[in-house]
């Protein structure tokens, strides 16, 4: 099965377009764990255990364990998601970018160290910075567009005078993904919640590409504008899914012992109102 089928099974499976990110922190940890990094298992297969039947996929942020020296505990962390929601795809969040036979590595770290069945790239160094990771096929990968981080307007809207009609430069990275790069169907584009007039515009010039869209929650992305922007279905079935990331506002929804009970309402929550607001 290919990510892209992975999702659109969660998707019904679960009704949902919510991904729960894992984000893991343990100085925000509630209390019995609070800043143990050797408890970022725990908490984290407390989370997915209390969301598994809300989500359409999870995102572990591999900074999260690496800064903690908790690579083993992410290790565990993928059996664990793989047994206990099997049919839930995991998006290894790294946003690794670099030349290809170091990409190469990047690949085997995501695809065979960890399993993951679809990872985020950085596209700024070009095709064969991408390309080792569609050696893999079946995995999905997905390209930062227009990020979420007000730094994103540094660069992303810029205009590209060289290339024919002049895109901004997100525009020309959503169109490259879903034409000459997209060479066996397994790319996907990052675009913020914080930007839905952009999520529309990525959709236009994307219409058959999954799109990553983090930032409702604590960034204060608008759940129902990205929906309306970027979800296009027809009677339940998405051509093109989405998968609409919250981390912190999940993971932290209590400080206290009943902290997955927390964030089940809190997924919950954003699930509902995610599915409510598809046209
Ligand atoms: O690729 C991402 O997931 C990503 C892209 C982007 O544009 N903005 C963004 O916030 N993210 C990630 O999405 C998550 C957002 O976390 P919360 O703001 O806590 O919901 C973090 O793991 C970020 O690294």
């Amino acid at each position: 099965m290919t990510f892209l089928d992975q999702l659109r099974t969660a998707e019904r499976q679960n009704g949902s377009l919510l991904c729960v990110g894992l984000d893991p922190e343990p100085s925000k940890f509630p209390e019995q764990y609070r800043g143990d990094a050797s408890k970022i298992y725990d908490f984290c297969a407390a989370i997915v255990d209390a969301t598994a039947d809300l989500v359409i996929a999870f995102k572990p942020q591999i900074a999260y364990f690496a800064a903690h020296r908790a690579e083993d505990q992410l290790e565990k962390l993928m059996a664990h998601m793989r047994s206990a929601a099997p049919k839930v795809p995991i998006i290894l969040d790294a946003k690794r970018g670099d030349i290809g036979s170091t990409a190469t590595q990047y690949a085997i770290e995501a695809f065979e160290r960890y399993g993951a069945d679809a990872v985020t790239l950085s596209p700024f160094m070009g095709f064969d910075s991408v390309a080792p990771y569609l050696q893999y096929h079946g995995k999905g990968a997905f390209l930062l567009c227009r990020t979420s981080n007000p730094g994103g307007d540094d660069l992303q809207p810029q205009r590209l005078l060289d290339v024919p009609g002049q895109p901004r430069m997100y525009e020309h990275i959503a169109a490259l993904a879903q034409g000459p790069w997209n060479l066996n169907g397994q790319l996907g584009l990052v675009v913020g919640a914080t930007y839905p007039a952009e999520i529309e515009r990525v959709r236009a010039l994307a219409p058959t590409l999954p799109l990553l869209i983090p930032g409702v929650g604590a960034q204060g992305g608008d759940a129902v504008a990205t929906v309306k922007a970027g979800w296009r279905g027809a009677g339940g079935e998405t051509t093109a899914p989405i998968v609409v990331n919250s981390s912190r506002s999940i993971l932290y929804a209590s400080s206290g012992a009943d902290f997955a009970q927390a964030a089940q309402r809190e997924a919950r929550k954003t699930r509902d109102q995610l599915q409510a607001a598809k046209p």
